[in-house]
């Protein structure tokens, strides 16, 4: 696919990882600002030139607000809350309700906890 577009979002929420060694800072209750990248794709432009009007992100902007912002992460996911399971369960909802609605293709959701670490999450595509 030839032209790639992204967009950032963020949120505000806390977390605490389990199965952490002993002592480990990560096993303690805190809290991050995220920033979430997703990155789409296509082949062809539609009118006037676009992956996909970034406009149409909105119900993505809306799922993370209502369902991840100033919440505890480990009550909102099913999986430890870690920035890869996040990255992959973010990627799953893009793909179920945005994706569809929109001319452009999910490549990659990319989380950051902090302004050093990402983790990304490139989702399989049946050929
Ligand atoms: N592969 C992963 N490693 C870690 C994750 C993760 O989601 N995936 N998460 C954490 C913790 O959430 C932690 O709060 C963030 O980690 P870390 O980068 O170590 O935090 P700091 O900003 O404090 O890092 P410093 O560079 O040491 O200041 C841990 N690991
Ligand atoms: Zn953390």
């Amino acid at each position: 696919m030839g032209h790639t577009i992204g967009k950032s979002f963020t949120f505000e929420a806390s977390h605490q990882l389990p199965g952490l060694p002993e002592g480990h800072k990560c096993g303690r209750l805190h809290g991050h600002n995220y920033s979430i990248e997703v990155t789409l794709a296509a082949d062809g432009l539609v009118e006037p030139g676009f992956v996909t009007d970034f406009g149409d992100l909105a119900p993505f902007k809306s799922y993370l607000e209502e369902t991840f912002d100033h919440r505890h992460l480990n009550d909102a996911m099913v999986t430890a809350p870690t920035s890869e399971n996040l990255a992959e369960c973010l990627a799953g909802w893009f793909i179920s309700n945005v994706e569809p609605e929109i001319p452009g293709t999910l490549v990659a959701v990319r989380v950051s906890e902090t302004p050093s670490s990402w983790a990304e999450y490139r989702p399989g595509r049946e050929s």
